[in-house]
């Protein structure tokens, strides 16, 4: 699904990927560990499209969505991209549903059926007693499953996850880290998560180990 081939990025004089290369198939759940400062945060980006790597390429299904234009690009993340990050990033203003629906009305999709979908989600996560909440008057682990939701609102091809649990207490990250291998086991969910925390990397089915902007080495998990 996912074919990246000799990456490199520097800011500045710092070289911060080195010559990345990478195959993730549709279903699979990739998590990238490494120290600090390793580049696995800006290689994330660069496969989700948020960050232009100054060589090599990112082919997504085939296309090098490099070559697209500003608007193009937005598109094809809106639709095909889901992205959750440390911090949720729930708009303050807005409800549990309302904040789930934004990216399907961006993509233009019919109102009445990207509420419905929301709904659908947030209590596959969990979440019926909240749909009307706003994010203050949740707990973290509920933002954070309310961001899943709105990850998976458009029914993106892959999820990119930057220390997804970063901020949660164990039980919470818990309950997150299964949530991903359900929606993987029952809906062929591709996962690629960047994470520090062992326990959900030990459960990916591939790791991948980053030193000074390389993967060192992958470790296949016996799952
Ligand atoms: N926008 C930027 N401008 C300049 N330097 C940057 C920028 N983004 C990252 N860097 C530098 O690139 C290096 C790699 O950063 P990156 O965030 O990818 O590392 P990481 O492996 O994700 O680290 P962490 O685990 O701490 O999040 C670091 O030295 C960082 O300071």
């Amino acid at each position: 699904m996912l074919q990246v081939s000799n990456i490199h990025k520097k800011y500045g004089k710092l070289e911060v990927l080195k010559g990345i290369d990478l195959t993730i198939g549709t279903g699979e759940v990739v998590s990238i560990v490494g120290a600090s400062g390793a580049g696995k945060s800006t290689l994330l980006h660069i496969l989700g499209t948020l960050d232009n790597a100054d060589s090599g390429e990112v082919l997504f299904e085939g296309k090098n969505i490099a070559k697209y234009n500003a608007t193009d690009l937005a598109k094809f993340r809106n639709r095909h991209i889901g992205f959750i990050f440390q911090f949720h990033n729930l708009l303050p203003e807005f409800t549990a549903v309302e904040n789930v629906c934004l990216p399907g009305f961006l993509a233009g999709r019919p109102e009445k059926e990207v509420i419905e979908r929301a709904k659908e989600l947030l209590m596959m996560l969990n979440l019926s007693h909240r749909l009307d909440h706003k994010p203050s008057e949740m707990s973290g682990g509920e933002q954070q499953r309310t961001a899943v939701a709105r990850a998976l609102i458009n029914s993106p091809e892959v999820i990119f996850a930057d220390e997804p649990s970063g901020n949660l207490d164990s039980k919470n990250a818990q309950e997150l880290h299964d949530i991903f291998f359900k929606l993987r086991d029952e809906f062929n969910q591709t996962f690629v998560i960047v994470t520090h925390n062992e326990q959900l990397a030990s459960m990916a089915d591939r790791t991948l180990v980053m030193k000074d902007g390389l993967i060192v080495q992958e470790v296949f998990s016996e799952r």
